[in-house]
């Protein structure tokens, strides 16, 4: 019977095998996790999760008979230490494992500070995995005082339960702005003014120098610009790198992570990867995703190949971001836009549209709903979408659709 063996029990992993499964694959599937939790979503970790306002059951992607019920063995608690590629097995401690068909799902890893700068001492907190979460939320209390490092998604995300707890925050972004990596300045802009609004202290163009600490727990951060600022709590998001350290060290291919082609296939035609810790041809590039979205879509392309399905994977990049009472949603890339055009929506919502030239490429919606569904599907069918029409508050977009 074929053995179908996936490291890495996240978001894609356990999107494989329930795909792989509703497509009638009736061989041997085994999912294994370094994690000791079921396969759980990790958005509301940085939101609902941390503020205390989601159960750890709601987390769970599936319930723990979903596995036992489509016969998939689910390994827990349990690292791979190895792939031998050659002989196709999985080293696992002392036991090795065979398979025929290999899925690496091994998602990213948070960078750390180092911890020569006081990265390791107490109170310095990653958001990552439920555990890091665990031992971060108890200090997340009214009157405490926190330093957030780096002004992505987590940072901003980790300020805004921070700063609805009572938390004092201050933020230090390295780069010129917030959010560079992943949204354009307009957005920026917007995101700097709805915190500075609650009270959380940004300071973009600055990075850590080092924190103090005493027996052991920070107590007092100093940045690049000689500011010292007392704290009772770091968090640090700083991005991530892509798990493929064993994809290396077995000799698969690395380029900007894992490296896949169209259909999710390593360098070895026995080896798939999907997720985080894959890259994947994208308009004549090798790129890496780090969305949900992504996650689930390249591991059921994934399953559906391993099926002989032969199927490209045609990413349609989309993310979202929930801060304080704001929801921002982003469809498309906006890599390479050369202009933007600001829609003012109705109570205070807004979007911000992205083109090369003439062509829309990417949007950034606040709080609108619409404009990101119209964005969205006009990105998708590669259409475009007049400029006059998104820049007057009063027309209707769903006519853009017909165009
Ligand atoms: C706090 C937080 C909030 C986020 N919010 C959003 C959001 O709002 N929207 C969005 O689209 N995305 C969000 N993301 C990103 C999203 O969660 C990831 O892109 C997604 O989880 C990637 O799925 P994955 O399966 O590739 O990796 P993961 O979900 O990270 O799963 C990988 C798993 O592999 C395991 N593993 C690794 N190596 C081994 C090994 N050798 N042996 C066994 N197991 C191994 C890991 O322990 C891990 O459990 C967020 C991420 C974080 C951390
Ligand atoms: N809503 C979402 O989609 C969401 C939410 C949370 C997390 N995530 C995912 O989690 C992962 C990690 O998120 P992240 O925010 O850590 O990564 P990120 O790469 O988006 O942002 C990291 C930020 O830290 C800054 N930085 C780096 N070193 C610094 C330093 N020494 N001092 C100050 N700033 C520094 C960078 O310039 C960058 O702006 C990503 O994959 C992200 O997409 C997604």
């Amino acid at each position: 019977m074929t053995h179908i063996a996936v490291i890495g029990a996240g978001q894609a992993g356990s999107s494989l095998v329930a795909k792989l499964r509703k497509c009638g694959f009736d061989g041997e599937i085994t999912l294994i996790g370094a994690e000791k939790v079921l396969p759980y979503q990790r958005p509301p970790l940085s939101k609902a999760y941390l503020l205390g306002e989601m159960e750890l059951e709601r987390l769970f992607l599936r319930p723990e008979s979903f596995y036992a019920e489509n016969n998939i063995t689910l390994r827990l608690g349990t690292k791979v230490d190895a792939i031998d590629a050659a002989a196709k097995t999985l080293q696992i401690g002392d036991e090795t494992l065979s398979y025929d068909q290999l899925v690496l799902t091994t998602g990213s890893q948070p960078r750390h500070l180092p911890a020569a700068i006081g990265g390791d001492l107490g109170g310095v907190h990653v958001v990552r995995d439920l555990k890091d979460v665990d031992a971060m939320a108890p200090a997340v209390t009214d009157g405490a005082r926190a330093l957030i490092v780096g002004g992505g998604y987590i940072g901003l995300e980790a300020a805004a339960v921070c700063a609805k707890r009572g938390v004092s925050v201050t933020l230090v972004e390295m780069a010129d702005r917030i959010l560079q990596r992943v949204a354009a300045p307009e957005t920026s802009d917007y995101f700097r003014a709805l915190h500075s609004a609650q009270g959380v202290d940004i300071r973009e163009g600055v990075g850590l120098s080092h924190l103090e600490g005493d027996a052991g727990k920070v107590t007092c951060a100093v940045l690049a610009d000689g500011t010292r600022l007392d704290v009772d709590f770091v968090v640090v998001g700083v991005g991530i790198t892509p798990a493929s350290e064993l994809a290396a060290d077995a000799g698969l291919e690395i380029e900007n992570g894992i490296r896949t082609d169209e259909l999710g296939r390593t360098s070895d035609p026995a080896i798939w990867a999907a997720g985080d810790c894959a890259s994947f041809p994208y308009k004549g590039q090798q790129i890496r995703l780090e969305s949900v979205p992504n996650a689930i879509d390249q591991a059921e392309v994934v399953a559906e190949n391993l099926l002989g399905a032969e199927k490209a994977y045609v990413a349609t990049p989309w993310f979202w971001s929930d801060q304080y009472d704001v929801k921002l949603q982003i469809a498309g890339l906006n890599s390479g836009y050369d202009n933007v055009v600001t829609r003012q929506g109705a109570d205070g919502s807004m979007s911000f549209w992205y083109y090369t030239g003439d062509q829309l490429v990417a949007v950034d919606a606040m709080n609108d709903p619409r404009a990101y569904m119209v964005a969205k599907r006009l990105i998708e069918a590669g259409k475009t979408a007049d400029k006059a029409i998104v820049a007057d508050p009063e027309a209707d977009l769903k006519p853009l659709l017909k165009a």
